[in-house]
C-alpha cells in the first residue's frame, strides 16, 4: 500500500523551476530514497511532502492527508529530521524528548527511547556537549518520539566522518526494523545502496529514475571498468587491440591512463588479449559497477562530482 503519494508536484521560487511535476509514490514500511547532487530540489520536494511548503501545482497525499491544508492532523503520525536541526545548547536530552513528546496527542515513552537510542546514561547532558554522533541518536529519538508512521530524514549523515556515517546507517536499519516507512534524502550514493528498497533519482528538478538501487545499476549497459597506466605510452594503441573485443563496451585513454568497461568475462577478455599483444601496464583495477555509475548513465555526470 502507498504511504505517499506524489503527483505531478510542481515548485518554483521566483518564477525559477526548482520541482517539474515529479510524480512518485512510497510503499508502506519501506526505505525511500530521493537521491540527487546539491541543489536538485530534494529539500524542496521533502518539505512539501511534510507540509512545510506549499506546492505550486500537483497533488501529495501522505497517509491519505494533503500535507499543507492538513497538516496539523498530518503531523501527528510523521516524524521529521529537518536537513538542519538545531536545539538550543543548554537544553537536556531529556527535556527536549520531553518537550517533542508534548506536541503529540500519543507519543512515545521518551524514556524507553533514551534507552533504545544509547543515550540513558546521557539524559542530563546539555544538548551543546553531546557528541556528534549522539547528537544524531537524539535527532533520530525525537524523529521517533511521537510514534510516527513515517520518517524523513534529510542529510542525516552529512558533515559525519566515515565511521559516524556507517554507525548511523545501523540507526537508520533500525528504524526499519520497527515497521516505520523511511523517506531518506541523500546526495550519497553509496548511502542509498546500503539502505534504501527503492531510489527516486532527482536532477535539476526532473525525476529521472525510480527503481531499486540494483535496478538501477542494472539499466547500465556495462558491468565493469577496468583501469590501467601503459608503461610504454608509444606502445600500440589500446583502442585499437580492445574496441574489437566482444566483452568491450568503451576505452577511453587520457595520457597513459586507459579506462575500459565492458561486461561478461570481461577481466579475461581483456588481460588476455593485453597478454598476446605484449602490452605491459601497472595499476590495473577492476571496478563491478556501483549506483554512481547509474547516476551519471542517467544524468550524464557524476554526483560526487
Ligand atoms: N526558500 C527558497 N527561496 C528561493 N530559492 C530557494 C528556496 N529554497 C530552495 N531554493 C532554491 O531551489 C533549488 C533547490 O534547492 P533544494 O534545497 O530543494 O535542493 P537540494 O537538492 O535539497 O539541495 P541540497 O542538497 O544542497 O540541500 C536551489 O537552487 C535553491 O537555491
Amino acid at each position: 500500500m502507498a504511504i505517499i503519494e506524489v503527483h505531478e508536484l510542481g515548485k518554483g521560487y521566483d518564477g525559477h523551476t526548482v520541482l517539474d511535476r515529479i510524480s512518485f509514490s512510497v510503499a508502506e514500511g519501506e526505505v525511500f530514497g530521493i537521491l540527487g547532487p546539491n541543489g536538485a530540489g530534494k529539500t524542496t520536494a521533502v518539505e512539501c511532502v511534510e507540509g512545510l511548503r506549499r506546492p505550486d501545482s500537483g497533488t501529495v497525499r501522505v497517509l491519505g492527508l494533503d500535507p499543507f491544508r492538513q497538516g496539523p492532523e498530518l503531523r501527528e503520525h510523521i516524524g521529521v529530521q529537518l536537513q538542519h536541526t538545531q536545539l538550543p545548547e543548554t537544553i537536556k536530552a531529556w527535556e527536549a524528548l520531553d518537550l517533542y513528546a508534548s506536541f503529540y496527542d500519543s507519543p512515545r515513552d521518551w524514556r524507553a527511547l533514551l534507552e533504545q537510542w544509547d543515550l540513558a546514561d546521557k539524559r542530563n547532558t546539555r544538548f551543546a556537549k553531546l557528541s556528534g554522533g549522539q547528537k544524531q541518536r537524539l535527532f533520530i529519538a525525537l524523529a521517533l518520539v511521537g510514534n510516527p508512521k513515517v520518517t524523513f530524514l534529510d542529510e542525516l549523515t552529512a558533515g559525519l566522518d566515515p565511521q559516524a556515517r556507517r554507525a548511523t546507517w545501523e540507526l537508520v536499519k533500525r528504524i526499519r526494523a520497527e515497521g516505520v516507512t523511511v523517506v531518506l534524502v541523500s546526495h550519497f550514493m553509496d548511502e542509498a545502496e546500503e539502505l534504501c528498497d527503492r531510489v527516486a533519482v532527482l536532477d535539476r528538478g526532473r525525476i529521472v529514475a525510480v527503481d531499486s538501487p540494483a535496478g538501477l545499476i542494472d539499466g547500465v549497459d556495462t558491468e565493469y571498468r577496468m583501469t590501467f597506466r601503459l608503461m610504454d605510452a608509444n606502445g600500440p594503441d589500446p583502442g585499437d587491440l580492445l574496441g574489437n573485443l566482444d566483452e568491450v563496451a568503451s576505452v577511453s585513454r587520457t595520457g597513459d591512463l586507459v579506462v575500459v568497461s565492458g561486461r561478461g568475462d570481461f577481466a579475461t577478455a581483456v588481460t588476455a588479449c593485453l597478454a598476446r599483444e605484449r602490452v605491459l601496464v601497472s595499476d590495473l583495477r577492476i571496478d563491478k559497477r556501483t549506483l554512481d555509475d547509474a547516476f551519471i548513465a542517467l544524468t550524464g555526470r557524476s554526483l560526487q562530482a
